[in-house]
């Protein structure tokens, strides 16, 4: 087996609660464009698959599709281990007015409960927002301004709201961007509890080291499906050279 095969997939962890999912010739057209081509492979139930690539390789698009906000042709099937379970998303960042007068607390709630946030936390979710707000080591921070916070305190801020409800399965769009040294710790620690919990963890990221160390299975995309399998056997200059070099991301016709 060279570098570059794919391995097999296999479940990972004793007490599983997210779904596998599979793509399976995954194609996406956005106007004349394709974005994604025959795109196939499978993400391991209760398993941390990251998803790596050059900018505009689709790693967002997939993302998308995956989520339901577009339309594709192939399959994309989501096999749960018992009843279908709740689906977290962080995304790759926020646009955010630094002047409007919300709180950390205002923005939980406006993300995490029906009840309006100007009415402040719910009973039923306050206990379950303060514990995402203390698990990302923001508790002590929950009444100041979202625009006085640091960029990556804003991220932290981002990755407790897709912690309520709890997920089963979280899709995380480069959650480590904006992340300072001790927000890289407690995304660790996340990683770790998600791993612990057996939910199924899909992880767009371009920190290949982080990739290397923290994913238990890593897929290149670039338009297709370049590589796919373990991370410490696949992140090696060869592979991560031809994903980076292949230029599909120029446009390509979508075929009518
Ligand atoms: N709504 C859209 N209409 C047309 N083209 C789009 C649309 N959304 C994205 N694209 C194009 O699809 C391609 C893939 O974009 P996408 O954001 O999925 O890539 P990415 O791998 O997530 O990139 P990055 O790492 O920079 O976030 C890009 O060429 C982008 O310009």
């Amino acid at each position: 087996m060279t570098a570059c095969e794919p391995l097999p997939v296999g479940a990972v962890h004793g007490d599983i609660r997210g779904p596998a999912i599979h793509f399976n010739a995954v194609d996406l057209d956005l106007g004349r464009t394709r974005i994604l081509e025959q795109v196939s492979f499978q993400i391991a139930a209760g398993s941390i698959h990251a998803l790596v690539g050059p900018n505009g390789g689709g790693k967002s698009s997939l993302i998308k599709t995956l989520l339901g906000q577009m339309p594709h042709r192939g399959e994309l099937s989501l096999h749960w281990p018992a009843i279908p379970g709740t689906i977290g998303y962080v995304p790759q960042a926020m646009e955010f007015d630094r002047g409007l007068p919300i709180t950390v607390d205002d923005f939980m709630a406006a993300m995490c409960q029906r009840k309006p946030a100007f009415m402040g936390l719910s009973g039923k979710h306050k206990p379950a927002i303060e514990q995402a707000l203390s698990r990302v080591g923001l508790f002590d921070k929950r009444k100041r301004r979202m625009g006085a916070l640091s960029g990556g305190e804003r991220q932290r801020v981002l990755l407790a709201q897709g912690l309520v409800p709890e997920a089963q399965l979280l899709v995380l769009d480069e959650p480590m961007s904006a992340l300072d040294e001790p927000g890289v710790q407690v995304f660790e620690q996340l990683l770790a509890d998600w791993r612990r919990a057996g939910t199924t963890v899909l992880w767009v990221e371009h920190d290949l080291q982080a990739v290397s160390r923290l994913a238990d299975r890593v897929t290149g995309l670039n338009r297709s499906v370049q590589f796919d399998g373990d991370p410490q056997q696949l992140l090696d200059p060869e592979c991560v050279l031809k994903l980076f070099s292949s230029h599909p991301a120029r446009t390509v016709e979508a075929q009518p």
